[in-house]
């Protein structure tokens, strides 16, 4: 196959080239076409300069219509390839804005070129310094893809080969990645969180077995998608996340992993657009296989996060591996945007719960083996790890803490039961509190005025219906931080207005029916058992 050569990559320039290949949507643009656009292209006549202008026309109307930050995220590097009566050819430098503008934007384009130039009919994106015939691939793809297989980019022709060889070497040189590093970019990666060091129960098995599932299942074998993990604090999500992200890398199935805690995600998003490198940042992150995103409750800013949906959906749609974290279900993500919200949904959410006694006396023991293997001298009693085990029970961290602590006051303290029970008092006693969920009331509520969970949420009003659903949302409001318009979804759709209304309702009525209050009472220790 000849090697077409892109002669002038210089802004405005790429329409005056004479010979040209490009990778398109439907294959190689080097067809009949082309020979007319030669003509018709009329290089280095008058011609050629009013199509610029036509170009530069679009583009202010282009920027007009989807406004400066996506115009600037987009089609920044956006040029005129090459014109003919009625066909007109823009180039991009890499195989994903060609898609990403082809799939969203083409319409659009399209149309703005017509209202300039009714006689264009077509309007095609092609990518630029693309070799006929080879695939063009994207930086990060192209180092990949040599690293993986060694392979050198062939040497077609020095204006092409120059940078992707470049590219290949950068990538292919690169060492693997040590433990404590991320091998593309992202939040680095803890050692001690592998899936070896977790300890499996009842409350995290199936989340562990999801988890394991993607680890091993290397790029491509897309199986719950996105895999949404959540819990309250403590109970293990950064080290399950962690520990996919590791296994992955180790594996080498899926060789472009990326750990990202949402705050980490926001902070290198703001530094790019500050250094002008958002397009490659974003770009670096779609190229990816794995994409593992940590703490997503913590996700802010409006364009933040319509950045993040867009890598969310170019990720899920090219049927790339996504698994996010947080504190709470998807459904209640509140501060996200409602697309982020429902993207996240669309994949299998599990919640991890909080460690059963033998789960905390294994961290404990495990814990007690690790520093053992540092000071073979230390000796902590089984008695005093089960004392903790039975006595700390709201999460791995705190566990962990009680263990540090133990740690600690060995060296100046003996360690008897009430001296322990004294310095972890905090802990013994606080715990977490519970967090109650709305699912929790609705059941208890359904259950103690013996109505189904159904009509609870159903449009239903008799009166047996409408007085415990006005119940379960004022307990909705006053047990769970969430919102009137959350809680109104959760109850079948409502609007804000008819929580606030139950609410109102059920305070007024409590004031003056102790009946009513008692319940409320016997319902509030149910939930929270
Ligand atoms: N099942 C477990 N096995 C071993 N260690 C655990 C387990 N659960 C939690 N831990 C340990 O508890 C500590 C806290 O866990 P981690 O940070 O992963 O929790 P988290 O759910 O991400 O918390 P947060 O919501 O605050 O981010 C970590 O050191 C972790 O290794």
């Amino acid at each position: 196959m000849a090697s077409g050569v892109t002669g002038n990559s210089g802004p405005g320039g790429e329409h005056s080239v004479s010979k040209t290949s490009a990778v398109t949507g439907t294959g190689d643009a080097s067809t009949g076409d082309q020979a007319k656009d030669g003509a018709a292209r009329g290089e280095g006549t008058g011609r050629s300069h009013g199509y610029e202008e036509l170009f530069e026309r679009v583009r202010r109307r282009l920027q007009a219509q989807v406004g400066p930050e996506i115009f600037a995220s987009w089609f920044g590097r956006l040029k005129l390839h090459s014109i003919s009566k009625s066909v007109v050819r823009l180039s991009v430098p890499t195989t994903f804005l060609k898609s990403w503008i082809h799939n969203r934007y083409l319409d659009l384009i399209t149309g703005l070129f017509q209202a300039e130039n009714p006689d264009i009919l077509r309007v095609e994106i092609v990518v630029r310094s693309a070799t006929r015939g080879s695939q063009t691939i994207a930086p990060a793809e192209a180092g990949a893809q040599a690293g993986r297989t060694g392979v050198q980019t062939p040497a077609n022709d020095a204006p092409q080969r120059m940078p992707r060889v470049a590219l290949a070497s950068a990538e292919a040189g690169r060492a693997r990645p040590a433990a404590g590093t991320n091998p593309v970019m992202g939040s680095p990666l803890d050692p001690r969180y592998s899936f070896e060091t977790f300890v499996e129960g009842s409350s995290n098995r199936v989340a562990l077995a999801a988890a394991r599932t993607i680890a091993e299942a290397g790029a491509g074998a897309v199986r719950f998608n996105p895999l949404f993990i959540h819990s309250r604090v403590g109970l293990g999500k950064t080290h399950v996340l962690q520990a996919i992200a590791a296994a992955a890398i180790a594996s080498e199935r899926a060789p472009r992993v990326v750990y990202l805690t949402a705050e980490y995600f926001m902070w290198r998003f703001a530094t790019a657009i500050r250094d002008n490198n958002a397009l490659s940042f974003k770009e670096s992150l779609r190229n990816i296989d794995l994409l593992v995103i940590d703490d997503m409750q913590f996700l802010q800013g409006k364009s933040i996060q319509n950045e993040f949906c867009h890598l969310l959906n170019s990720l899920l749609d090219s049927a790339k591996q996504v698994v996010v974290a947080a504190d709470r279900a998807p459904w209640e993500l509140e501060s996200l945007d409602p697309r982020v919200r429902s993207r996240l949904q669309g994949g299998v959410a599990i919640e991890m719960e909080g460690p059963d006694y033998a789960m905390r006396l294994d961290i404990l023991k495990r814990r007690l083996a690790a520093a053992q293997a540092e000071d073979p001298g230390l000796v902590i009693s089984d008695e005093i790890l089960d004392h903790v085990a039975r006595h700390v029970t709201a999460s791995g961290r705190e566990i962990e803490g009680a263990f540090n602590q133990l740690l600690f006051r060995r060296s100046f303290d003996e360690l008897t039961i009430e001296r322990i029970d004294e310095f972890l008092g905090h802990l013994v006693k606080a715990g977490e509190p519970k967090r109650v969920r709305i699912e929790d009331i609705q059941r208890v509520v359904s259950r103690h005025y013996n109505v189904s969970r159904q009509e609870l949420t159903s449009n239903r009003r008799t009166r047996v219906i409408v007085k415990p659903r006005q119940i379960a949302m004022y307990l909705s409001k006053t047990l769970t931080p969430r919102s009137f318009p959350e809680i109104g979804r959760r109850f079948g759709g409502r609007d804000h207005t008819t929580v606030l209304h139950a609410v109102r309702k059920i305070e007024g009525l409590i004031g003056e029916d102790t009946k009513l209050a008692h319940e409320l009472e016997l319902l509030k220790r149910l939930i929270n058992e």
